[in-house]
């Protein structure tokens, strides 16, 4: 692919000590089940194959309905320029069995979907993770997929005499879910407040299904996947599960944190309070950690996070200088500096500067309130804001600006 001056372009692989193994899991057939992509740490797999960014095709089409742009044109434009980028983790290496695993589930942002944020989950998952990035069916991704019975009589015409299905799989056929844009005339806030509380359930019930696994239950994978999800059976601490979640799925972080107390703590990036009631504010009782990008916020936003601001519940908040909204999301590492900056789709600050900041912020924030023995509080001064880079708080002036 093209080279960004020095160094490609590509999506850079975890820095702690465990390689990174990743597998899509899908429970229950229907738009009502989970889909997730789990990031884990994996025995050394040097020869594995990594997996393709983007899945399948039709999340260029689903990416090019969110960017309002024509779906063939942009659908060549973005193979071309994304269709042959791996995620950086061996997929459906062996799982590698180490203790106990603390458990982060991830969502996505609006018109986003579970590969797009590899690099902050493959990251956590190699410092000994283990990292559920779900994928939403709440209308807010560029694209997904599930799966709905084929009709009998269309089986009836295809074969011409009824066949019982042995394997109830079999006769299973794929449904593309594409963004679902605000309706000329539509308020947006019914919308988004009815998404974010579908996309905290999803986010449960990713907790639920993966709480059974590691209890020893079995589930039915509806996805061909050679993982065996046997092998991280009581490999889960479930007493050490936090969330994490960009944008949109900043909110998903709050909704889901005020719905479900095993979440121990939040991780908000770049949050997009919007859709939030602001009745749930004093309802949420767990440590959150807002980090921000420098470009993205604004007063309003700011002011919805503030109402979380509390004298006995650790909250913190640190901004990103020369981070813009897309530093989060992988694409910021895999367009040209130009385009990239062009598209807003990189700040000023080197991306895998500004993420390595998040990440550690992040970690030391994890250690401290899931209360692990690991080194992450050396980070611990970045969580004031301590670095060239970061700014305590916001640069946002909520005092004078209206709101
Ligand atoms: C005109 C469309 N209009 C839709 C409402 C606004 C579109 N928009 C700004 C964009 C996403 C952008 C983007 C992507 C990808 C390329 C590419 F070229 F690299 F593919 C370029 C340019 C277009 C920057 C945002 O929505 C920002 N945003 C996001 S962006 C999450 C995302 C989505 C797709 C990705 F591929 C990567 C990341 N997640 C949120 O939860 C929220 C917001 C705003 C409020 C809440």
């Amino acid at each position: 692919m093209g080279n960004s001056g020095s160094n490609s372009l590509g999506i850079p692989r975890g820095k702690g000590p465990n390689q990174v193994g990743c597998t899509d899991l899908m429970v229950e057939h229907t738009v009502k089940g989970s889909f997730l992509r789990l990031y884990y740490p994996c025995v050394e797999s040097p020869d594995a194959e990594m997996p393709f960014w983007i899945p399948s095709k039709e999340y260029f089409t689903g990416l090019a309905d969110f960017m309002k742009i024509n779906r063939s044109l942009s659908e060549r434009i973005f193979t071309y320029l994304y269709g042959s980028f791996k995620i950086p983790a061996a997929i459906d290496a062996p799982f590698k069995p180490n203790g106990k695993y603390p458990l982060i589930i991830f969502s996505h942002g609006l018109g986003a979907f579970r590969t797009l944020y590899s690099a902050i989950c493959s990251e956590i998952a190699s410092q000994g993770f283990v990292v559920a990035a779900v994928e939403h069916r709440d209308e807010s991704a560029s694209a997904t997929f599930y799966f709905q019975e084929k009709s009998v009589t269309e089986e009836e015409n295809q074969q011409g005499t009824y066949k019982t299905t042995v394997a109830a799989e079999s006769n299973l056929e794929k449904v593309w879910m594409y963004y679902r844009p605000v309706e000329p005339g539509e308020r947006e806030f019914p919308l988004r407040n009815k998404q974010v509380k579908q996309r905290a359930d999803e986010c449960i019930k990713a907790l639920d299904i993966l709480t059974e696994i590691n209890s020893g239950i079995s589930v039915t994978n509806v996805l061909q996947s050679r993982f065996d999800w046997t092998t991280i059976e009581n490999s889960l601490d479930m007493c050490r599960t936090a969330i994490m979640g960009h944008s949109f799925g900043g909110a998903t972080v709050i909704e889901s944190l005020c719905k479900e107390f095993r979440f121990k703590c939040g991780i908000a990036l770049d949050s997009w309070m919007f859709p939030l009631d602001d009745e749930i504010f004093p309802r949420v009782k767990q440590p959150i950690l807002f980090i921000n990008s420098e470009r993205f916020q604004w007063a309003g936003n700011i002011i919805r996070m503030r109402k979380l601001d509390s004298s006995t519940i650790p909250r913190k908040m640190i901004t990103i200088r020369g981070t813009v909204h897309q530093s989060f999301p992988d694409f910021t590492f895999l367009t040209s500096h130009w385009i990239g900056k062009i598209l807003k789709l990189k700040g000023e600050l080197d991306p895998q500067v500004a993420l390595d900041l998040s990440n550690k912020a992040s970690l030391a924030f994890l250690q401290r309130h899931l209360s692990l023995e690991k080194d992450f509080s050396q980070w611990d001064p970045l969580l004031d804001g301590h670095d060239d880079h970061l700014i305590p708080g916001t640069n946002i002036n909520i005092l004078q600006s209206s709101i």
